[in-house]
């Protein structure tokens, strides 16, 4: 087994610059596995990683038909570890992978250091509420949670090695790929934060809540339900865990329960109002100001400010 080595899979040649830093920060040799444009692959060389490349991504081929070629690569290398990112299209090849070879993997991985022949690991647990850290073995794919290594500058150039097995489809066709129109908003930039939970009630009520926070010169944020599940703003209006994270001079939050799952992502705001009409809700203990109030009442205050 070639210990010093460390191979990693992303879906975009970006995703691999923090992938390389985190290979040489434990102390291994960044390999990429790597398919789709050779201008990818040699994006991927300028992070200082060889790079095992597997050629173009056929016409209607999924992002996970990589999988057999990249088994193939990790048999045959045996690294000490698969590094990825922690994403929806890198996690469905992990999963692929992790099965076939037989290895665990490890998913929003935010600390890792090497141990005997495998790594100990930490990452997120209960929606974020708690880290948990765990001991895997050598070949174990993590999945690193964004800015879990620091960027390190880069002068060593990678080679390319050109593979011999080609990226084939697989029984899902991909027919077409269209962008997605969805409005983007800057929540970090803004100042007052007022944020809508179930308890909003209506879609009308979320529109006078964006009239409000637009007078006052801030944004409108949201609980996750109202984005998901009610489809009532964009998500990435979203706060907490598997959102955004804002820190405002003053959020105000409008039926909003306060599930951790939704607090860590607004648990640095300088001053955080809660209104809600029952006392006891969550977010209430987790306030500078509680106020017990009906939704609609709050929105004539606020609307009168
Ligand atoms: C793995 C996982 C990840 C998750 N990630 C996120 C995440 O990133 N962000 C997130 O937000 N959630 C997330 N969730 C969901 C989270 O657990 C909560 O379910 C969610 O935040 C609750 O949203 P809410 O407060 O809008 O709704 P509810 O929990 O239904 O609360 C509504 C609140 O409104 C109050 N209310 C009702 N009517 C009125 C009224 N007329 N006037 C005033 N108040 C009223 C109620 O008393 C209640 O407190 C996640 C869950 C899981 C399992």
């Amino acid at each position: 087994m070639n210990m010093a080595q460390i191979l990693m899979f992303a879906d975009v040649p970006s995703a691999y610059e923090e992938l390389a830093c985190a290979a040489r920060a434990l102390g291994g040799e960044p390999v990429a596995l790597y398919a789709g444009p050779r201008a990818g692959a040699e994006e991927i060389t300028g992070y200082g990683a060889k790079v095992l490349y597997f050629g173009e991504i056929p016409a209607g081929a999924m992002a996970e038909d990589v999988v057999p070629a990249y088994e193939t690569a990790i048999k045959r290398e045996q690294p000490a570890l698969v590094l990825s990112r922690a994403g929806k299209r890198d996690a469905l090849v992990a999963g692929r992978l992790a099965v076939r070879l037989g290895v665990p993997v490890v998913n929003d991985v935010s600390g890792v250091t090497m141990a005997g022949d495998g790594a100990e690991v930490s990452h997120m647990v209960y929606g974020g509420a708690a880290i948990r850290t765990e001991r895997v073995g050598a070949g174990a794919i993590l999945l690193l949670a964004a800015g879990s290594f620091p960027a390190e500058e880069v002068t060593a150039v990678g080679d390319i090695v050109d593979e011999a097995i080609a990226i084939e489809p697989g029984a899902v066709k991909l027919v077409s790929t269209e962008e997605r129109q969805e409005e983007t908003v800057d929540l970090g930039a803004a100042k007052c934060v007022i944020c809508v939970g179930r308890g909003i009630g209506s879609a009308e009520n979320v529109q006078k809540a964006l009239e409000i926070a637009h007078k006052l010169g801030g944004e409108v944020a949201c609980t996750r339900p109202i984005a998901e599940g009610e489809g009532w703003l964009a998500r990435s209006r979203y706060l907490g865990v598997s959102g955004a994270t804002v820190k405002p001079q003053i959020y105000i939050g409008v039926g909003v329960s306060g599930q951790v799952q939704h607090t860590v992502g607004m648990n640095e705001a300088a001053y955080v109002v809660a209104i809600n009409k029952d006392k006891n809700a969550p977010l209430m203990k987790h306030c500078d100001m509680g106020i017990v109030m009906d939704a609609d009442t709050a929105l004539d205050v606020l609307g009168r400010l």
